[in-house]
């Protein structure tokens, strides 16, 4: 099985690391290719075995499954004018949300499906995402669900929950981040702890949290439970947060979906455009 990748900004790079430490594929099978060369052959550079190429066209004739690392807005540069190398016993995959397989499927004749990474995927760990489309074969659903089940734990999920699922699975690390360097920040600036002995804390803090729902030695709401003394001090803590961030990610659900929206209109345009010209 040969793959390729089309785009290797942190996402696809991500994805060919995992794979290939999974030892899911050989790098001698991987073809990559980039706008800006020079983190295409950065990846070269650790993986000698692996192959760069000038352009989209090669990776797609070399690979059977072609990864399409980029940006949704930048889909339509690459996929109308390259329409004859995704002969039919080919597999795309799009690893972006906006993108539907029946959209794809509109633009290019092979199969295609859709694979939601999640940065977690890199430790080969955390949720992955994926979506079938109609002319995805058995063997295909199955390389596919098998290189996946090599770096993260795959879901598949109809395009309904997309957005609310990519929501957890993927932007999750930068949201719970955000919220844990926003305790670390205000730890340093209230008290006499240094931001070093906060972030050492808070690093072994959710690495222990992750190992107690790995191991499912408690699930959140009984850890939350045992963690709050009655009468005592973390009670007085969660109180804060009731008021304070109980509905927060109502807004946030609600701004990543107009996102979402708005991204699927500019698409729908992109592709109305391609269809009547
Ligand atoms: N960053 C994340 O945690 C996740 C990202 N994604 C999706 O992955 C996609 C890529 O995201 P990132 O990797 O973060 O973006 P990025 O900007 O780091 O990478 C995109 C890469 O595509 C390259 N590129 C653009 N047009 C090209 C063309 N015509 N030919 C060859 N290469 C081209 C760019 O040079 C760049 O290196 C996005 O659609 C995003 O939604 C999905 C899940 C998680
Ligand atoms: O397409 C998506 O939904 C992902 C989530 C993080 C970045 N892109």
């Amino acid at each position: 099985m040969k793959i390729g990748f089309i785009g290797t900004g942190n996402m696809g790079s991500i994805l060919v690391s995992s794979f290939i430490e999974a030892k899911a594929i050989e790098a001698s099978s991987v073809m990559v290719t980039n706008r800006t060369i020079a983190k295409a052959n950065a990846l070269q550079e650790r993986y000698s075995a692996l192959q760069v190429a000038p352009s989209a066209q090669e990776v797609i004739a070399f690979a059977n499954i072609i990864f399409m690392c980029v940006k949704p807005h930048q889909f339509m540069d690459i996929l109308p004018s390259h329409q004859q190398w995704f002969t039919k016993e080919k597999l795309l995959v799009s690893i972006t949300s906006p993108l539907q397989c029946e959209e794809l499927e509109k633009v290019v004749p092979c199969s295609v499906a859709r694979a939601i990474p999640s940065i977690t995927n890199r430790a080969l760990a955390g949720a992955s995402l994926l979506t079938f489309g109609t002319r995805c074969t058995a063997k295909q659903k199955e390389q596919l669900q098998t290189l996946f089940d090599s770096i993260s734990t795959p879901l598949l999920i109809n395009n309904d929950i997309t957005r609310v699922s990519s929501d957890i699975a993927s932007c999750g690390p930068a949201f719970i981040g955000y919220v844990l360097q926003c305790m670390i920040n205000s730890a340093v600036a209230q008290t006499k702890i240094s931001n070093e002995q906060a972030t050492e804390l808070t690093s072994q803090m959710i690495i222990g949290m992750g190992k107690l729902l790995e191991k499912k030695i408690f699930t959140l709401p009984t850890l939350v439970e045992k963690v709050c003394v009655k009468g005592g001090i973390t009670g007085e803590g969660i109180k804060i947060l009731q008021e304070d961030v109980e509905h927060v990610f109502d807004k946030v659900i609600q701004r990543t979906h107009e996102k979402y929206d708005d991204e699927r209109a500019k698409i729908a345009q992109q592709f109305q455009a391609h269809h009547s010209s």
